[in-house]
C-alpha cells in the first residue's frame, strides 16, 4: 500500500451513451463483462492505492450497490455525493476535505490498466495529465504542448483533429482546490476541470503531459463500447469454469463463468467472455469479440459476433446479431436479424456517422422475425411486434406494431 489516495469521478450520466444510460450511469456500462469503473478500481488497487473516494451522482445506488465498501476489490471506498451535476471541477471540489497530499484523479467511465496508472503514480512533476495520442481527438479535451508542458487545453473542439488528448486522469497537489474554487463556468454551462487547469497554467503552474503506453479507452457513444469491449477482453486471463458439453468446440481465449453451460454443437471463437449461469446452444455460434453477461440465454442456431449482451438477455433460436449492444433483460424471440453497416444516428440532437448493428437499452422486447437495419437504436422497455422491420431511433416505452 502507498499513501497516495485516488479520487474517481463517477457522477455524470454519460448522455451521449444514451439510451444505455437511461438506467445506469456510464461508469456502470459493461465491457469485457465488468463495468468500466471496475477496471479503474483494479488499476488503482494494483498500484497499491487503497483509499479511494468516489464522487457519485446520477444513478448512484447502482454504483454503490455494486462496489459497496470496496472490500471485494481490495480497496476502501468512501462515497461523496455530488447532488447537482455541475461538471468535473465541481465534482472534484467535493473531495477537498479528504485529501491533504498529492493524489490521483481518474475518470470512472474509461477503460484504464495498471500500467497507465503506474505511469501517473511514478510521474515527475506535481501536476500531471495522463494523455494519449489518437487520430480522432475532436470529442475530447485536446492538449497543446510546448517544451514539455501543457500550454492550452481545447475542450471538445468538435471538428476532426488528431493529436494529444486528455484522458481525464491526473496527479495533483491539494493546491488544485484553490483553483477549483475559482473555476469559471464553461460555454457548456458547467464547471470543468480542463478550464480550471487552464486557469492554473495562466497563473504559472506547470502542467506536465504524460503520454501513456498503457491501455486507455473511452466510449463517447454507445456503439464505441464495442471497441472498448474488444480491448477489455484482452485484459483478463480467461478460464472455463462452467460446463462444455461433448460436441461443442471452443477455440481461442474463451471465459465461461460458473454455472454456465455450452451445449453440444456450439462453436465459440475467442476472445469471448460468458458470465455465470448462462445457457448457450445447442448449435449456437459465438464469434470474436463478444461478451455475454450473467444469466443470459442464446438459443439454438443463433449467431452472435462482436457484440455485448448484458445480464439476463434472452436470445431465441436462429437469430443473427453482430456489432450490437443488447441491454440487460432484453428478450429477442426467434429469427431476429440485425443487419450491420454504416449509418447516421442522431444523438442528443447531433447527427453522427457510425458503423454498427443495433443498440438496445434494457428490457426491450423484440418479437419473432424482426429485421433491424444498421444503426437502429431502441430505448428502454420498448416493444417491437413480430415481423416488424425497424430502423432509426425508437423511443423508450414505445410500441412498434407491424
Ligand atoms: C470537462 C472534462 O472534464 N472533460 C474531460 C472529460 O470529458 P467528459 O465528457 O466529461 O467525459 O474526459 C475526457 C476523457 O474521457 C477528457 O478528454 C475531457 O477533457
Amino acid at each position: 500500500m502507498i499513501d497516495l489516495k485516488g479520487v474517481i469521478l463517477a457522477a455524470g450520466e454519460g448522455r451521449r451513451c444514451r439510451p444505455l444510460t437511461q438506467t445506469r450511469s456510464k461508469v456502470m456500462l459493461p465491457v469485457g463483462n465488468r463495468p468500466f469503473m471496475e477496471y479503474v478500481i483494479r488499476a488503482l488497487a494494483a498500484n497499491g492505492i487503497e483509499d479511494i473516494y468516489v464522487v457519485v451522482g446520477y444513478q448512484k445506488e447502482r454504483v454503490m450497490d455494486y462496489f459497496e465498501d470496496g472490500i471485494d476489490f481490495d480497496v476502501a471506498i468512501t462515497y461523496i455525493e455530488q447532488n447537482e451535476l455541475l461538471g468535473t471541477a465541481h465534482a472534484l471540489l467535493k473531495a477537498e476535505q479528504y485529501v491533504d497530499e498529492e493524489f490521483l484523479v481518474v475518470n470512472g467511465d474509461n477503460l484504464i490498466d495498471k500500467r497507465a496508472v503506474n505511469e501517473l503514480v511514478s510521474a515527475k512533476g506535481d501536476n500531471v495529465i495522463l494523455a494519449a495520442l489518437r487520430r480522432h481527438t475532436g470529442d475530447y479535451g485536446v492538449l497543446i504542448v510546448d517544451n514539455g508542458l501543457v500550454t492550452e487545453i481545447i475542450e471538445k473542439p468538435g471538428r476532426p483533429c488528431s493529436g494529444i488528448l486528455n484522458t481525464g486522469s491526473y496527479k495533483f497537489t491539494p493546491d488544485v482546490f484553490d483553483a477549483l474554487k475559482q473555476a469559471p463556468i464553461s460555454e457548456r454551462g458547467s464547471y470543468e476541470l480542463p478550464e480550471t487547469i487552464m486557469q492554473m497554467i495562466k497563473e504559472g503552474t506547470q502542467i506536465v503531459p504524460l503520454i501513456t503506453k498503457g491501455i486507455w479507452a473511452d466510449a463517447i457513444f454507445a456503439w464505441d463500447l464495442l471497441n472498448a469491449n474488444s480491448l477489455a477482453l484482452g485484459m483478463d486471463e480467461p478460464k472455463i469454469m462452467g460446463d462444455v458439453e461433448e460436441g461443442a468446440m471452443i477455440k481461442g481465449p474463451v471465459h465461461l463463468g460458473e454455472g454456465s453451460i455450452v451445449r453440444s454443437g456450439s462453436y465459440l471463437v475467442g476472445p469471448v467472455s460468458i458470465g455465470e449461469d448462462c445457457d448457450i446452444g445447442p448449435n449456437a455460434v459465438i464469434l470474436p469479440s463478444t461478451s455475454v453477461g450473467d444469466s443470459a440465454r442464446i438459443g439454438p442456431h443463433s449467431e452472435v459476433r462482436n457484440s455485448i449482451l448484458m445480464n439476463d438477455a434472452r436470445i431465441g433460436s436462429g437469430c443473427i446479431i453482430s456489432d450490437s449492444v443488447i441491454g440487460a433483460s432484453c428478450t429477442l424471440r426467434d429469427q431476429v436479424v440485425v443487419e450491420t453497416g454504416s449509418c447516421v444516428v442522431e444523438i442528443e440532437g447531433v447527427f453522427q456517422r457510425a458503423e454498427f448493428g443495433a443498440i438496445l437499452a434494457d428490457d426491450v422486447s423484440v418479437g419473432a422475425r424482426v429485421l433491424a437495419s444498421p444503426g437502429t437504436v431502441v430505448g428502454t422497455k420498448a416493444s417491437i411486434s413480430s415481423g416488424a422491420a425497424i430502423r432509426g431511433t425508437i423511443n423508450r416505452d414505445s410500441r412498434v406494431i407491424c
